[in-house]
C-alpha cells in the first residue's frame, strides 16, 4: 500500500468524462492543479476532457480549466498554470458514440509511451453511468485502464447491483475505484485515526458514554444551475447513501484489526448490515421556497433539496443512540460537522450550571482544512463557581504549515494514481446502503417547504429531540 507516494514514473493519461460539469470545474481541476504544483503527478501526463457537447476548440476548453483553477486561487493565476492547462484537450463522446474518443486516446497513449497508465474518470450523472460503461467497454477504452467512478453509485438497490455487474464485465474489481470524496477528507480519516490511536477514546465510544451522534451538512448554496441533477437525483440520493452514510460508517464501525482496504471495507459493510432500514416516520424531506422557480425546475417539482433523518444501529455498542443525519441546500450556514454528544454528568447542587445549555460534545469539522474540537465546560475565572464553555480546538490547517493538507479530491486522485483502494467504497457496502434507504425512497411524497437561510422544516428540527441540533456557528 502506497497511499502517500506520488504516482510511479510511468506516464499518465487521464480521460475525464463530464469535464464541463460543476464537479470538474469546482473540485477536480483545482485538485489536479494542487497535485501538479506539488509534483505529485507523473512527470509525463495528459488530460483528455470529454462530454457530449464540445465547449469549442481545445483552447476554449483550456480556458474553462484555467478559470476553474483561478477560481480556487482567489481569481489569480497561480505559477505554472499555463504549463498545466497545456496538457488538456477535449474530445466529444457519448454512450452511443465513443469511436473518435477511443482513437484520440490511442494516439495520445502512443505519444506518451508504451507503458502509459490510463485512468478513466466518470464524473457524469448516475443515470448515464451504465450507458457510458457500455461504450467504454465496446470501444476498448477500458482495456488496461483504471476506472474511477463518481457517486452516487446507482439510484437504488437494483440499479447499483446492475451497475456492479456491468462494471465487472469490462474491468476486474482491482481496477475499479468508486469515489466518495468525503472519504478523501483529512478530517474523516482523522476520525478513524483518533479512534485507532487513543485507547481512552475507544473505551468510551459506546452507548454507556455517548448520547447521540449528529452528522450535519447544511449548505448555504442553492442548486446553482444544477437543476437537472437535482430534479433527477434529489438530495436524498445525492448525499445520504453516499457521504453521510459513509461518515456514519467511519464513526460507528468496529475497529478493524489491521489498517487495510479489505479490512476497512469489511468493517463498514458489517456495520451497514446492522444499520436499521431508515423509516419514513423518522425522515423529513424539504424543498426550499423558490426552488420551483429556478430555471430548469418543473413548476410542480417534488424533488427534495433537504433531508433529515434519525437512524439506529442494531448492535449492543449503539443500542438506543440516535444517529441524526441532516443536509440541504439554501440553508442558514455551510458546515460539515460530526457532533458526538456525551452523556451528561449528574449535576452537583450549589454549582452554577446556568451556562451549560448543551452536554459536552466532540465536534469534528469535515471541511478543508479540518478542525477537531472538544466542547467542554470549566470554571469561569472570578467570583462564585460558575461553569462556562471552555472549547479546545485543534486546527489541522495551521498545525502543520510545512505540509498543508491536500483537498479531498487531490487525495482521491493521488490514491487512485497510487492504486490504493483503502478510502474508496466497495460493491457490497453500497448495495447494502441502498437497501437501508429503500423504504424511504419514493416515500417522501411532497417535501415540506422551508425558508431560504433556515435550518429546514420544523419537523426536521423536532427529530433531534430535547437537545436539538447543534447549531453550527457562522
Ligand atoms: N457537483 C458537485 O459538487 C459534486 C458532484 N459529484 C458527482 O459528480 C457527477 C457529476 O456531477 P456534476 O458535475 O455536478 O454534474 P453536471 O450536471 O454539472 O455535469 C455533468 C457532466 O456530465 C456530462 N453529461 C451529462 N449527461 C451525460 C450523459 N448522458 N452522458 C455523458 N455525459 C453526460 C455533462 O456534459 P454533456 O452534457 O456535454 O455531456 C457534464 O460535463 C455526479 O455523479 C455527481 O453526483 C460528486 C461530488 C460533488
Ligand atoms: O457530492 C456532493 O457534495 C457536495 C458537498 O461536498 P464538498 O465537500 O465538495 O463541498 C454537494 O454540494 C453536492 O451537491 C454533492 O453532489
Amino acid at each position: 500500500m502506497a497511499s502517500d507516494t506520488p504516482a510511479d514514473g510511468r506516464p499518465l493519461l487521464l480521460v475525464l468524462f463530464g469535464s464541463t460539469g460543476d464537479l470538474a470545474k469546482r473540485k477536480l481541476y483545482p485538485a489536479l492543479f494542487q497535485l501538479h504544483a506539488r509534483g505529485l503527478t507523473s512527470k509525463e501526463y495528459a488530460v483528455i476532457g470529454s462530454g457530449r457537447h464540445s465547449p469549442g476548440t481545445d483552447d476554449d476548453f483550456r480556458e474553462i480549466v484555467s478559470d476553474a483553477v483561478k477560481g480556487a486561487h482567489g481569481g489569480e493565476a497561480p505559477a505554472g498554470l499555463d504549463e498545466f492547462t497545456a496538457r488538456f484537450r477535449f474530445q466529444s463522446s457519448s454512450a452511443e458514440d465513443g469511436e473518435d474518443l477511443a482513437r484520440v486516446v490511442r494516439e495520445t497513449r502512443e505519444g506518451l509511451g508504451a507503458d502509459t497508465r490510463t485512468l478513466l474518470y466518470l464524473s457524469v450523472p448516475p443515470a448515464s453511468m451504465s450507458g457510458m460503461l457500455g461504450m467504454i467497454g465496446s470501444t476498448g477504452l477500458s482495456d488496461d485502464a483504471v476506472l474511477v467512478m463518481e457517486k452516487p453509485f446507482g439510484e437504488d438497490v437494483a440499479s447499483a447491483c446492475a451497475l456492479n455487474k456491468r462494471l465487472h464485465e469490462i474491468v476486474p474489481e482491482e481496477r475499479v475505484f468508486r469515489v466518495d470524496h468525503f472519504l478523501g477528507k483529512e478530517a474523516v480519516r482523522n476520525l478513524l485515526a483518533l479512534r485507532l490511536a487513543n485507547g481512552w477514546l475507544e473505551s468510551v465510544w459506546n452507548r454507556e458514554h455517548l448520547a447521540y451522534v449528529q452528522i450535519d451538512v447544511p449548505e448555504e448554496i442553492d442548486i446553482e444551475g444544477r437543476a437537472s441533477f437535482m430534479e433527477s437525483t434529489g438530495t436524498f440520493r445525492d448525499m445520504i447513501p453516499t457521504h453521510l452514510g459513509q461518515v456514519l460508517g467511519i464513526v460507528a464501525l468496529d475497529l478493524p484489526e489491521r489498517y487495510g482496504a479489505d479490512e476497512l471495507r469489511e468493517a463498514r459493510t458489517a456495520l451497514f448490515r446492522k444499520l436499521r432500514p431508515f423509516s419514513p416516520d423518522e425522515t423529513v424531506f424539504g424543498q426550499y421556497e423558490g426552488y420551483r422557480e429556478e430555471e430548469g425546475v418543473a413548476a410542480d417539482s417534488t424533488a427534495e433539496t433537504f433531508v433529515a433523518l434519525r437512524a439506529w444501529i442494531d448492535d449492543p455498542r449503539w443500542e438506543g443512540v440516535p444517529f441524526l443525519l441532516r443536509t440541504g441546500k439554501a440553508m442558514g450556514v455551510s458546515r460539515q460537522q460530526v457532533t458526538i454528544g456525551l452523556r451528561e454528568a449528574s449535576r452537583v447542587p450549589g454549582a452554577d450550571y446556568a451556562a451549560c445549555d448543551r452536554p459536552s460534545e466532540w465536534v469534528f469539522d469535515l471541511t478543508d482544512p479540518p478542525r477537531f474540537g472538544v466542547e467542554a465546560y470549566g470554571k469561569r475565572p472570578g467570583t462564585g463557581f460558575r461553569l462556562v464553555r471552555a472549547p479546545l480546538m485543534l486546527d489541522e490547517g495551521t498545525a502543520f504549515p510545512d505540509d498543508p493538507p491536500l483537498t479531498a479530491y487531490a487525495r482521491v486522485f493521488l490514491d487512485a494514481l497510487a492504486g490504493d483502494p483503502t478510502w474508496f467504497t466497495g460493491a457490497e457496502e453500497i448495495e447494502r446502503l441502498w437497501e437501508v434507504c429503500a423504504d424511504v425512497q419514493g416515500e417522501g411524497g411532497v417535501p415540506l417547504p422551508y425558508a431560504r437561510g433556515s435550518f429546514g422544516p420544523t419537523a426536521a428540527l423536532e427529530l433531534a429531540g430535547k437537545r436539538g441540533w447543534r447549531v453550527p456557528e457562522k
